[in-house]
């Protein structure tokens, strides 16, 4: 059985606050763009993690909790806000290790730092031997 508590989640690794290098221009995507990203029928999997879309197809068989779980990412009442696309791995109940958190904080930030035009180019995450996902960009606000 799945274990979710609060001792998982681990706010201070969360990416959302992280600034914004002046120079730096992420690729902006639309909720609409995530949402046809959908895992069915040959489309790859977006999700929105902190505030940033990932691309998420190589979860989609690996997920430790589960291709369901996985899928409900962007979805209401997941994550901490209540409202759609608010899924985070360290705010609120979570099922996530904080390592977990840290590896994806990490990321964005190696993601913000990167240099690339006219966007900052994609970043790879790895969770250990779980699988990884590939930031895309920030999902409009
Ligand atoms: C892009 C979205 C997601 C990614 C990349 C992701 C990634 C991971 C990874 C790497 C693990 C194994 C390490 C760990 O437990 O921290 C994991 C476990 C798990 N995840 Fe996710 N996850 C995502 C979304 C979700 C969502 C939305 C849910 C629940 C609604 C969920 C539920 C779980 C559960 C239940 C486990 C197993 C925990 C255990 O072993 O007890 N995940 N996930």
């Amino acid at each position: 059985m799945a274990v979710v508590s609060d001792d998982h989640a681990h706010e201070r690794f969360c990416a959302e606050g992280l600034s914004l290098p002046a120079s730096a221009s992420p690729r902006v995507i639309t909720h609409d763009e995530v949402r046809q990203h959908n895992g069915r029928g040959g489309e790859n999997f977006w999700a929105v993690v902190d505030g940033y879309v990932v691309d998420a197809t190589d979860m989609v068989n690996s997920h430790p909790g589960g291709l369901k779980k996985l899928l409900t990412t962007d979805a209401a009442g997941v994550g901490a806000s209540g409202k759609a696309f608010g899924f985070s791995f360290t705010r609120g109940r979570n099922a996530h290790f904080p390592q977990t958190g840290k590896s994806f904080h990490e990321g964005v930030q190696a993601f913000l730092n990167g240099r690339g035009e006219p966007f900052l180019p994609p970043v790879e995450v790895t969770f250990s031997s779980h699988g990884k996902v590939v930031i895309l960009g920030r999902l409009q606000s």
